[in-house]
């Protein structure tokens, strides 16, 4: 069972995204984090600036749209070169439709929850879906310290995962370092987002090593990867 961490370029020097960019060389995706100032309380960058960073880099882009009106805008990150893009489901008009429209344009779907939507109104969606999204802090800001209440819908949604015989990925996004990767992993989440544990570590491409290794260890251990 693979493990993929994605740093969080939220916690990188913006003035120095390329540089940032090799600097975790060796990281699954880079995650790219969308914020308009309307959906959360925080403004970050858009299309053009991921456009740039996509022909900066060979790491794919992981864009995780914490923005308003993702119906109309998701589709823009796709064509700016990202490789999946992930919408929240608490501010898209018509969650199935756009989920399509994203693999139509060659890109993995992805839907985020933030900490207060449950996954259970949406297991008919799973299908859908390359990634799911737990957030494990509420959106908005790196640095956060993570919610240990998330750990049961980590549970709960890799159990639908694996009644519904999917392929999909389980992405955590929020306070993941090397005090809480381990228990996400039990949990069941294979896909790890991390800011400040990677940017803020004396060596970045390091700290992905460090944590790729915890996940795995966790993983090979849980009981969600070790029964099929
Ligand atoms: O989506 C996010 C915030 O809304 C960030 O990706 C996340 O918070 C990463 O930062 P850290 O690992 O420092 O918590």
């Amino acid at each position: 069972m693979s493990v993929q961490i994605n740093p969080s370029i939220l916690s990188a020097d913006f003035a120095r995204l390329a540089d940032e960019a090799e600097a975790v060389r060796g990281a699954d995706w880079l995650h790219v984090d969308v914020m308009d100032n309307h959906f959360v309380p925080n403004l970050t960058l858009g299309v053009p600036v991921v456009e740039s960073l996509a022909r900066a880099t060979d790491t794919p882009l992981d864009c995780h749209l914490m923005i308003e009106d993702p119906d109309r805008w998701a589709p823009q990150y796709v064509e700016a070169g990202a490789s999946s893009v992930t919408f929240h489901v608490e501010a898209a008009a018509a969650p199935v439709r756009l989920a399509r429209e994203i693999r139509a344009k060659g890109a993995r779907a992805s839907m985020a929850l933030k900490p207060a939507t449950p996954i259970e109104p949406f297991e008919d969606l799973l299908p859908e879906l390359d990634m799911l999204l737990v957030m494990t802090v509420e959106p908005g800001f790196g640095g956060q310290a993570f919610l240990d209440i998330m750990l049961p819908k980590i549970r709960r949604t890799r159990e639908l995962i694996k009644k519904h015989g999917l392929q999909l990925w389980l992405q955590v996004d929020g306070g993941v370092s090397a005090a809480t990767i381990e228990r996400c992993a039990d949990a069941g989440a294979d896909v790890f987002v991390a800011g400040s544990a990677v940017y803020g570590a004396e060596d970045p491409a390091e700290a992905v090593r460090a944590l790729r290794a915890q996940a795995e260890s966790a993983t090979a251990k849980a009981s969600w990867a070790c029964d099929h």
